[in-house]
């Protein structure tokens, strides 16, 4: 049968980029996917802003809804410090199989552990599973009408704490109205809208970065 469009991009990557060399998978991944075929990577220029917010936060834990390709599991798991570790999980296994291939042509397999399966069940398992007690940052990049229930989620299991930071990619495209209402509204966030555009394209799109300031927050003096 064909192939998939995450096999070509796998099979683009393997001839473009040099193993162990995670910039350059990262750039084979975006070459691509803005001239040959696109595909819903954070992208270039979202990733640089994901960047920015993993260096000021410089996490020891991290969570990602939504592998896909691996390829903001790379731009991340690049720029962890030694020792801190990033769990992904990933619903779609043939995404996740391609995502595993593309992690380990990067070299970064020691810092990433790709999870299959939904979020839903998976997050309740972090801490006996994982044995992480809670997350510094998430990247919420599955899919729009789970973020707010996985943010709930992970409020009532406590595996946020008073700093961790949440960032939404894909608020305006396509959109995710409730999730931003929330963060918005609660007294529970601090939240800010950084304008970009829809990976490898010029649509409006944009992350929205969310810090929890603890739990207290927005509860009666
Ligand atoms: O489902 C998604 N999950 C995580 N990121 C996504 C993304 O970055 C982009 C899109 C998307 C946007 C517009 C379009 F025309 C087709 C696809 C989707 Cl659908 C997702
Ligand atoms: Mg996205």
């Amino acid at each position: 049968t064909r192939s998939s469009r995450p096999q070509r991009m796998l099979a683009h990557v393997k001839r473009h980029a040099a193993r162990g060399d995670p910039q350059s998978v990262i750039d084979a991944i975006d070459y691509f996917c803005r001239h040959k075929e696109w595909a819903m990577n954070v992208g270039d220029e979202k990733g640089t802003i994901l960047d920015s917010v993993v260096c000021e936060v410089s996490p020891g834990a991290v969570l990602e809804l939504g592998t896909y390709c691996g390829y903001s599991t790379m731009r991340i798991a690049r720029l962890l410090a030694p020792g801190a570790r990033l769990i992904t999980l990933e619903f779609n296994p043939a995404n996740a199989a391609v995502a595993r291939q593309v992690i380990a042509w990067a070299g970064l397999e020691h810092k990433v552990q790709l999870v299959e399966g939904s979020s839903g069940d998976l997050i309740p398992q972090m801490r006996e599973k994982f044995g992480i007690d809670s997350f510094d940052l998430v990247f919420l990049d599955h899919w729009k009408d789970w973020y707010l229930p996985d943010t709930r989620l992970m409020e009532e299991l406590g595996l946020l704490h008073k700093g961790s930071v949440l960032l939404a990619d894909n608020v305006i495209c396509p959109g995710a109205p409730e999730y931003l209402a929330y963060v918005r509204s609660s007294p529970r966030y601090d939240s800010r809208y950084f304008k970009s555009h829809l990976e490898y394209t010029y649509v409006e799109d944009g992350l929205e970065k969310s810090v929890f300031p603890g739990a207290s927050a927005g509860s009666r003096p």
